[in-house]
C-alpha cells in the first residue's frame, strides 16, 4: 500500500543544529499519527518538512507515492493548522474559511457554500459574519480547522492545535478532532508534547528525541513497552527501576519499567515506606520509598489508603516488569 507520508533518511540541519537527523517514517493513509517529544526534539521541523515550508538537507519525502522534492507547499495537497490559528483579524469568519479557495480562484458562490459547509462540520454554523476577535479560543480553533478542511487536503498537519485551550475545552476538542478524523478519513499528523493527548488520540505515536524517532508504535505499545529509559520517563508515569535495584529484587541486572497500576499492596510483598499520597478522584497515587528508590503506586478508588510514614508491602506480577535498552 502507498504510504500517505514517507520519509527516507530525512535530515534538516541548521548549521550545527541537527533539528531532524536521518529520520525514516511511514504514515498510512487515514491514520491519526502523533509526533510526541520534548521541546526542541524536531517534531515541528518534521511537520514543516511535510508541509513544504522546509526542505530536507538530506533524504527524500514522498506524499501519497509522489516525490515532494522541490514541490512547493501549495501543490502538496497538505494543509496545516497552527497553534496560534493564524486567522485574519480583519476578515469575517466565512471569508477566513474561504480564503484558500479564493486564492485558488474558486468562484464566489461555490467557495461561500464550501466555507459554510466546513463551518457546519466544526459545529459553528451561523458564525460566518463574526470577526475572529468575537469568538472564544475554542471557537477560533474550530475556524482554523474549518479553514484547513475546506481545501479537502489529503493530509492535515496539526501543530499543537489545542495548546492554547484550557483543560476542559482541550479534552472536548480531543474527542471532536478524533471523531472528525474518523468521519472524514483524512490522514492527520499531530504534533504535541503532551503524552496524554498523543496516547488518547493517535492510532500510532512516534516519540522524538534529539532529532530522531526513538520509538514508534501504537499508544498501548509505547505505554506498556517503552524501549528506552527516555521513552519510559517521557511517556508515562511509569516507574523506572535501576539495574542494581532490579538485581536486588531478584530480577535481571538491567533497566526496567513497571507501571504504577501494576503494583499492589500484598502482605507477603517487598517492604516499602509511604512518603506521599495524592487523591486523584478515580485513584490514589502513593509515592513510596523502596530501598532508597522512589516508586509510584496507583491504588484504585475504594482501596484502603495507608498513612504517610506507614510501612507497606508491595507485589507485582513478574510479567509486569518490562526490561529496556540501556541507552537513556
Ligand atoms: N529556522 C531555524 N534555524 C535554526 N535552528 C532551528 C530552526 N528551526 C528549528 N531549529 C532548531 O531545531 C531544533 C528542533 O526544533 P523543532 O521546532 O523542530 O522542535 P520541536 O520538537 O517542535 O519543539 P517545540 O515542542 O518546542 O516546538 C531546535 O533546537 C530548534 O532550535
Amino acid at each position: 500500500m502507498t504510504s500517505a507520508v514517507r520519509f527516507q533518511q530525512v535530515s534538516r540541519h541548521f548549521g550545527q543544529v541537527r533539528a531532524v537527523d536521518g529520520v525514516d517514517l511511514e504514515i498510512a493513509p487515514g491514520e491519526f499519527f502523533a509526533m510526541l517529544g520534548p521541546s526542541g526534539s524536531g517534531k515541528t521541523t518534521c511537520l514543516r518538512l511535510i508541509a513544504g515550508f522546509e526542505q530536507p538537507t538530506a533524504g527524500h519525502i514522498q506524499i501519497f507515492g509522489e516525490t515532494a522534492d522541490g514541490v512547493p507547499p501549495y501543490r502538496r495537497n497538505v494543509n496545516t493548522v497552527f497553534q496560534d490559528y493564524a486567522l485574519f483579524p480583519h476578515l469575517n469568519i466565512l471569508d477566513n474559511v474561504a480564503y484558500g479557495l479564493m486564492v485558488r480562484g474558486v468562484a464566489k458562490a461555490e467557495r461561500m457554500k464550501a466555507a459554510a459547509d466546513a463551518l457546519e462540520l466544526v459545529k459553528l454554523p451561523g458564525y460566518g459574519a463574526r470577526r475572529p476577535g468575537q469568538l472564544s479560543g475554542g471557537q477560533r480553533q474550530r475556524v482554523a480547522l474549518a479553514r484547513a478542511l475546506v481545501n479537502k487536503p489529503k493530509v492535515l498537519l496539526l501543530d499543537e492545535p489545542l495548546g492554547a485551550l484550557d483543560l476542559k475545552l482541550r479534552e472536548q476538542m480531543q474527542e471532536e478532532l478524533k471523531s472528525l478524523q474518523r468521519a472524514l478519513g483524512i490522514t492527520f499528523v499531530f504534533v504535541t508534547h503532551d503524552q496524554g493527548e498523543a496516547l488518547s488520540m493517535a492510532d500510532r505515536v512516534a516519540v522524538f528525541n534529539n532529532g530522531n524517532i526513538v520509538q514508534e508504535g501504537t499508544p498501548q505499545d509505547i505505554y506498556r513497552r517503552p524501549r528506552t529509559r527516555f521513552v519510559a520517563d517521557f511517556v508515562g508515569s511509569s516507574n523506572v527501576i535501576a539495574p542494581d535495584l532490579m538485581a536486588a529484587l531478584g530480577g535481571q541486572k538491567r533497566w526496567a519499567s513497571l507501571r504504577p497500576e501494576a503494583i499492589r499492596l500484598a502482605g507477603d510483598g517487598i517492604e516499602a515506606t509511604v512518603e506521599h499520597a495524592s487523591f486523584l478522584g478515580a485513584a490514589t497515587r502513593l509515592g513510596v520509598d523502596l530501598r532508597g528508590s522512589r516508586l509510584h503506586v496507583m491504588l484504585p478508588a475504594g482501596a484502603p489508603v495507608p498513612d504517610v510514614g506507614a510501612g507497606i508491602r508491595l507485589a507485582w506480577q513478574p510479567a509486569d516488569i518490562h526490561y529496556m535498552d540501556d541507552a537513556a
